[in-house]
């Protein structure tokens, strides 16, 4: 299989503000979340440089000594900031909801979030500082940081328009999030896949089957052995291909839960290499994960039939989500 399974949608005409424009690439994106719940974009208008900066300097982090990544991990392994190694958590737990029973990840990662935020006690106070956490950036490479702010920009600019999109085809006002993503929680994961120098335990993976817990997750993959999959509704697993100027987008829990049921928070996982593949299989994706402010209440607006879920603010819901996938 190829990335035609996996709806591509060319954003450029509807960021540019044409009703009809955006009313086509509302409704795209309504067949895409009904059915499998992911799609690739072009003509986001992010630029390839970005992009690219921001991986180089992740492969020179993530191909330094295990002691020198260390220190960028913080101090208390619950703080999600910073490096994380090898088998830190294990993402199928969160949905199998049986603890315990996967082995760690095959991934790194390095966890960030916002560089800034206002003084103000929304981000401040109490609740506001578990989700406004300074980062921890590495001592080396210089430029990691300005690298990773600059996709940061681009990934709010564009999914603040997306997040219009997906109520335009939800049929609610266009507006309808720009109160519930306005001081949003995002946090970014740079993701590193190792060459596998030993085989995988039983059932251990890059990452296990999941689903992702927010808005909408902006990934940039690369096409190495040992890549992501996702489940389709006949239970297959289909390869996600991509290319380095696209992303794939995939809907996570929070808005499937908005919409009743109506979008899909689809399975996904990244599978190992083949033992033979050695270094070529390193991999590195960078995901986005959009997240509604931590005080929002999710409640379903497009229901056909009754609410599926009870109201749920969104930063309680991604808490226990961390918790449950920590190995
Ligand atoms: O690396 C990938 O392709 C996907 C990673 C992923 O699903 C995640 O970090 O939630
Ligand atoms: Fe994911």
């Amino acid at each position: 299989m190829t990335t035609s399974a996996i709806p591509v949608i060319d954003l450029s005409a509807a960021l540019h503000g044409r009703a009809d424009e955006r009313l086509r690439a509302a409704r795209a994106m309504e067949a895409a979340c009904t059915d499998i719940g992911f799609f690739t974009v072009r003509g986001h208008g992010v630029p390839l440089a970005t992009i690219d900066t921001l991986r180089s300097h992740a492969r020179h982090f993530f191909n330094l000594p295990l002691a020198t990544k260390r220190e960028a991990a913080p101090a208390d392994p619950a703080v999600p900031r910073g490096y994380r190694a090898l088998g830190f958590d294990a993402l199928s737990r969160a949905n199998v909801g049986v603890a315990g029973a996967a082995p760690g990840d095959l991934k790194e990662y390095y966890h960030f979030g916002r560089e800034q935020w206002p003084d103000a006690p929304y981000f401040t106070g109490e609740e506001g500082r578990r989700y406004f956490i300074p980062n921890r950036w590495p001592a080396a490479p210089a430029g990691f940081a300005e690298a990773a702010a600059a996709y940061y920009a681009h990934m709010e600019r564009l999914t603040g328009e997306m997040m219009s999109l997906v109520a335009l085809a939800l049929g609610i006002d266009e507006d309808f999030f720009d109160d519930k993503i306005d001081r949003h929680i995002t946090a970014m994961r740079i993701n590193f896949y190792p060459e596998q120098t030993v085989a995988p335990e039983p059932g251990q993976l890059r990452a296990g089957a999941h689903t992702d817990y927010g808005l909408l997750t902006i990934l940039n993959g690369e096409n190495t052995a040992g890549g992501l999959q996702v489940c389709t509704r006949q239970g297959d697993w289909l390869p996600v291909e991509t290319a380095p100027d696209t992303f794939v987008v995939n809907i996570g829990d929070l808005l499937m839960r908005w919409t009743n049921d109506r979008w899909v928070s689809n399975v996904h996982r990244v599978v190992n290499p083949p033992a033979e593949a050695g270094p070529a299989a390193q991999r590195i994706s960078i995901a986005f994960f959009h997240h509604p402010n931590y005080d929002a209440l999710v409640e379903c607006v497009a229901p056909p039939g009754e609410a599926k879920y009870p109201p749920v603010r969104s930063g309680d819901y991604r808490t226990e989500k961390y918790q449950q996938t920590r190995v």
